[in-house]
């Protein structure tokens, strides 16, 4: 008892994990804290009274992928590529290994399935005694080891399952065959948060319908839905060549389109693994799951943008760098992806006073918000110093970026273009918008706010890519600010053909009624005190983002 009390104050953050107590005279003491590595092995101390000595307050829960996977001796997919993906995202990953592959860019040589009570062992050491918050699964190759996992996971729940049903590898090799799909379908599935099947996979699991086009994914998303997981992502990357990739998500009630740009790269290989612990990993920082889905596509996206001319290896099957976003260089690269007008969904729009009000800073605001499911950002800091303003700037797009969100600026042009942020939104008294157009160029996003057709008219001729219209309602935060009802903002998506996003005094208790006016150009609501004006940004993002996508896709229908 005096060895371990000596012990416990040398190291601050010691704790003895009380539930594997692995025979008499052992334990197991672990550093907390973001260094996991730092594991102590207490071997010599003999007292086996010994009870936890750490403070609730000192104790850091790390957010911890387990990922359940094989290996691939190439490093490029498989556990490597969980791996990697998760010290990208900044989380802890953990791994139970199913298979051994020999692999490289030419293909799969050979593979060792780990027996399955081995496999059953491995998910009891580290299920039973770190806190795992998301596991997600890749190669399972039998029944026996899908059972067993199953059986580990009702023991030890965790958070969230991400289920990445691996069938069949890049380069054509079967990792495991069409014995497995019932038991995915009957026990896996129905657990799962998310499964992220490809075409090939979707279509097993559908007992082999073809998949050629958009509405199919559709089709097969609402019906792997069906089975049981919460979400469903049906990966579009083997659809026949268009310029953009379009995976489409499905979380029960809604779909979405996700587009990213096609990138020209043989360097692909392990890009569903990625993806999907990607997605964990944001899961278990906390995210919602559209924007976990989101930020995951980017992240693939971005790295193999920078890796596309990348070698390593003589086959057709390189892998990339998922390290890439560790490099400062492609930390600020611009965004990769167009406009899109869905991402008006939930635009975000920051107040420096709200902020102070709650003592938060704007980086952790917005974070907050994206986490909650904010599809696209402004900061509209009119009280911040222009110094602070641009550095808090920098840190907001680090964010964004790293979410796939847009973020833009209001107002100021020169703080756009000194953060590289992906645009502007400026007033009728602000800069004119084919002034900022002139100056940004013509891949950043302009915003207009108007409120008549005579300013929805101009807004187009002078090359804005949305419109902001309002007052929908009275608003506190815009002193001044004129208000135009539902009928002037009806005036103004009819008078245009751009996106038109609503904002003023929008929230909780009236989204719906600006999401129900149905018209096709309205594509969502911009929103201020709803968001920041409140204790819990994230939870309040999330019920918003419910309320106008659900609204919006009901009205959509009936119009
Ligand atoms: C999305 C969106 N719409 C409208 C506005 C208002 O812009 P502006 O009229 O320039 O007023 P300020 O925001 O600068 O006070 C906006 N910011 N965002
Ligand atoms: C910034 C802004 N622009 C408006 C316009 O009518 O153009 S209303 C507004 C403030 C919106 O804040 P809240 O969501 O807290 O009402
Ligand atoms: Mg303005």
């Amino acid at each position: 008892m005096e060895m371990s009390a000596v012990l416990y104050q040398e190291l601050n953050f010691v704790c003895i994990n009380p539930r594997q107590q692995q025979g008499p005279g052992q334990m197991q003491a672990l550093v907390l804290g973001f260094q996991p590595s730092r594991v102590l092995n207490l071997k010599a101390m003999h007292d086996t009274n010994v009870s936890a000595v750490i403070s609730e307050s000192s104790k850091q829960r790390v957010p911890h992928v387990l990922s359940v996977a094989g290996s691939d001796s190439g490093a490029g997919a498989g556990i490597q590529a969980d791996l990697k993906t998760c010290a990208a995202r900044g989380v802890y990953c953990s791994t139970v290994v199913t298979a051994v592959t020999a692999q490289n860019t030419v293909g799969v040589q050979g593979v060792n399935i780990v027996p399955e009570r081995f496999v059953s062992e491995q998910l009891k050491s580290v299920l039973s005694d770190m806190h795992v918050t998301v596991v997600k699964t890749g190669m399972l190759p039998t029944v026996g080891i899908v059972e067993v996992l199953y059986d580990s996971l009702k023991q030890f729940p965790v958070q969230a399952l991400v289920v990445d049903p691996v069938m069949v590898s890049t380069s054509g090799d079967v990792l495991a065959g069409p014995s497995i799909l019932d038991i995915f379908r009957e026990q896996l599935l129905p657990m799962a948060d998310i499964v992220t099947p490809n075409l090939k996979e979707a279509s097993a699991l559908l007992g082999g319908i073809k998949l050629q086009t958009v509405s199919d994914m559709r089709s097969a998303a609402k019906s792997i839905h069906e089975m049981g997981p919460r979400n469903v992502l049906v990966k579009g990357g083997d659809l026949p060549a268009a310029s953009d990739a379009v995976d489409i998500f499905f979380d029960g009630l809604e779909f979405f389109e996700l587009r990213s740009l096609r990138i020209q790269t043989q360097n692909s290989h392990g890009t569903g693994c990625t993806l999907a612990s990607c997605i964990a990993a944001e899961l278990a920082k906390g995210s919602q799951m559209l924007p976990a889905v989101r930020a995951a596509k980017h992240y693939v996206e971005t790295a193999l943008d920078y890796s596309k001319d990348i070698h390593i290896g003589n086959g057709l099957q390189g892998p990339f760098d998922h390290l890439c976003k560790l490099k400062t260089n492609v930390q600020n690269s611009s965004r990769l992806q167009r406009f899109d007008p869905d991402d008006l969904l939930l635009y975000a729009v920051t107040d420096s006073k709200m902020n102070s009000k709650w003592g938060r800073s704007i980086t952790d605001a917005v974070k907050a918000a994206i986490e909650g499911g904010a599809t696209i950002v402004q900061l509209r800091e009119k009280d911040t110093e222009t110094s602070n303003f641009l550095e808090e700037a920098r840190k907001c797009l680090e964010v964004c970026r790293s979410h796939g969100v847009p973020m833009l600026i209001n107002d100021r042009v020169d703080i756009a273009l000194a953060c590289d942020a992906d645009g502007v939104h400026v007033g009728q008294s602000d800069m004119p918008a084919h002034v900022a157009r002139s100056l940004l160029g013509p891949k950043k996003i302009i915003g207009v706010s108007c409120k008549t057709r005579e300013h929805a008219h101009q807004a187009w001729v002078d090359g804005a890519d949305y419109i902001g219209s309002g007052g929908v309602y009275s608003t506190n935060t815009k002193a001044n600010n004129s208000t135009i009802g539902l009928d002037g903002l009806k005036t103004v998506c009819l008078a245009s053909k751009l996106p038109v996003v609503a904002i003023g005094g929008i929230g909780l208790s009236n989204a719906g009624s600006v999401a129900e006016i149905g018209l096709e150009n309205l594509k969502g609501v911009a929103v201020v005190s709803a968001l920041f004006d409140r204790e819990c940004i994230r939870s309040e993002a999330r019920k918003l983002h419910t309320l106008v996508s659900q609204t919006m896709k009901t009205s959509a229908v009936t119009c």
